[in-house]
């Protein structure tokens, strides 16, 4: 059973997300101009991103049958130093040395991930501390596979495979939990996130037409009111020429549940002040997080990790 330390002093910092666009078939051209967006979104807003985020699948187009195609080995092992100049994968290279460039945490989106040893595809998040270190992944969990007649099938599951483990990483502001896209629709991944002391949950996604406006907003406002953290999903632009119309709209929520900052559907950066006295007042002025009736019901965040 691994012992969860104590989350850091949680202090303000600001947060950006890239909404990114021209998202191609040319890998490298994608690699180039994400790395453009991560130098642009460092410096860009009032004040300095402390925390960049890109969007689910960045690197390629999205699709099952993209996954093959595009996935690199990275080959990261939770607690091991990672070797960077040896990587495998273009992808963490260029993160790596985009982080450490604009001097910020930056929390690589997601890439499809071919694990070597059992040539197993992932949809995997990576993160960089501002040195341009690899500190953590996280391998989507729940694979979204969804069927609404007439409107989208998916089916992740034809080519990846669910990731087992949840994940957080701590920085010099705050403790963070990652998930991607789907993973927001389970509230037991956040709810044990919240629980191991994170202050704010990241989730890289890519909704699309018909789910979008019905659930996007409603799913990170229901994470952040049921756990009173800070709430963000980062989505790719949309490209009405590509064979998948992002939702885009990327977010940023407060522990009331509040949007603090919403993105259209271009590509853009947006920025959020994360202020720990909203997440403070949230808990006193609503004490759920001291209420919970474990005599009545099962803390479900017991067991799963931790
Ligand atoms: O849950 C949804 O409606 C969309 C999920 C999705 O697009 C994804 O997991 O990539």
């Amino acid at each position: 059973m691994t012992t969860i330390t104590k989350p850091p002093a949680f202090r303000p910092f600001t947060l950006a997300l890239i909404q990114l666009g021209s998202i191609g078939a040319e890998k490298s051209a994608n690699l180039k101009h994400a790395r453009e967006m991560i130098l642009k979104a460092a410096v860009g807003g009032r004040k300095k991103a402390d925390l960049i985020v890109l969007p689910e699948c960045f690197n390629s187009p999205y699709g099952h049958v993209h996954f093959p195609v595009y996935a690199e080995n990275i080959g990261f092992t939770s607690g091991k130093p990672y070797d960077i100049a040896n990587s495998a994968s273009d992808s963490v290279k260029m993160l790596s040395s985009a982080a450490k460039e604009a001097g910020a945490w930056l929390i690589g989106g997601s890439i499809p991930e071919r694990d070597v040893t059992s040539d197993k595809i992932y949809n995997t998040c990576t993160v960089y501390n501002p040195n341009g270190e690899l500190v953590a992944t996280h391998r989507k969990v729940h694979l979204f596979d969804i069927d609404i007649p007439g409107k989208i099938k998916f089916k992740e599951s034809e080519s990846l495979t669910g990731g087992t483990t949840l994940n957080f990483f701590d920085t010099d502001f705050a403790r963070i939990g990652l998930g991607i896209c789907y993973d927001v629709r389970f509230p037991e991944m956040a709810m044990t996130s919240a629980r191991q002391g994170c202050q704010l949950l990241v989730y890289p996604g890519a909704f699309n037409m018909t789910t979008g406006p019905l659930h996007w907003e409603l799913l990170q406002r229901a994470r952040a009111v049921d756990n009173q953290v800070y709430f963000s999903m980062c989505s790719p632009a949309r490209d009405l020429n590509a064979g998948y119309h992002a939702w885009g709209h990327s977010m940023v929520v407060d522990p009331m549940g509040k949007v603090l900052t919403e993105a259209s559907e271009n590509e853009v950066i947006v920025y959020a002040d994360i202020e720990p006295q909203a997440l403070q007042d949230a808990r006193a002025s609503i004490p759920v997080t001291t209420q919970r009736r474990f005599d009545v019901y099962p803390d479900v965040s017991k067991g799963i990790q931790g």
